[in-house]
């Protein structure tokens, strides 16, 4: 049965949530508590979760659930992570994160309208299902997955629609770690605007 998901993000589908330290981008090792949501359609092949994307896999939660577990950590500050978190409403989430004095973070390809209210926003543009030009004049961090040689050419394309004071990154994808963390070496060298990001938790083995 599919889910009957309400229009006003009382509640969502949660596949995770878990207290850990960012592992990537610019709040790397800054502890948070990250909430999964289920359901994604934009299809990378070589996504790291693709048991997130089939929403009904997961169990619809009560936001208020969700706010208050967030709540019981010493870190006030919660990244909202998928699957694709803006297939869903967030304004009644991060609304009432934010009356509990938690600091709201997301991780999104952009491919959905921008909701909610957002201390920081990490955009990681996809070339299967593009960002809306909304997300890319809102987000602080321009996050790009290189995957091969012809990715620095795709992530300029991208710095272009951010603004001009949002931060610049190349992280390699995982499974090309090897072959392209020595190409964004060199491009970073080259073009300083751009730092590189790793998956730091994926080295120290924390989730
Ligand atoms: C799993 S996604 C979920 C959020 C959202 N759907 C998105 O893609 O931004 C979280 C972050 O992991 C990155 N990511 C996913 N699979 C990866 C991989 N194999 N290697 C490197 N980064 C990856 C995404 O680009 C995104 O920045
Ligand atoms: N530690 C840790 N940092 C992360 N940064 C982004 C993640 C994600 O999957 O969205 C992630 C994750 O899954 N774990
Ligand atoms: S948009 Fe994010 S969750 Fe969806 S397939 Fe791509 S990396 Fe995975
Ligand atoms: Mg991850």
């Amino acid at each position: 049965m599919a889910h009957q998901i309400p229009d006003d993000g009382t509640l969502l589908p949660l596949m995770e949530e878990f207290y850990t330290i960012q592992g990537e981008g610019y709040n790397t090792g800054k502890a948070a508590y990250f909430i999964r949501l289920g359901g994604c359609d934009v299809g990378c092949h070589w996504c790291d979760v693709k048991e997130s994307w089939d929403a009904e896999l997961h169990p619809l939660t009560a936001a208020d659930t969700i706010v208050s577990n967030a709540a019981l950590h010493p870190a006030k500050a919660v990244v909202v992570t998928g699957g694709e978190p803006l297939i869903y409403n967030l304004d009644y989430l991060t609304h009432n994160l934010h009356e509990k004095g938690i600091k709201t973070f997301i991780e999104t390809s952009g491919a959905y309208p921008l909701s909610g209210d957002w201390d920081w926003i990490c955009l990681s543009p996809k070339k299967f299902k593009a960002p809306t030009p909304n997300v890319a004049e809102c987000a602080h961090e321009l996050k790009v997955i290189v995957f091969n040689k012809s990715d620095f050419e795709w992530a300029e394309y991208h710095a272009k629609m951010v603004s001009p004071d949002c931060k610049l990154y190349l992280q390699p994808e995982w499974s090309k770690s090897k072959e392209m963390t020595p190409l964004i070496v060199d491009y970073v060298k080259e073009n300083p605007q751009w730092e590189i990001s790793l998956q730091t938790h994926k080295y120290l083995n924390i989730p």
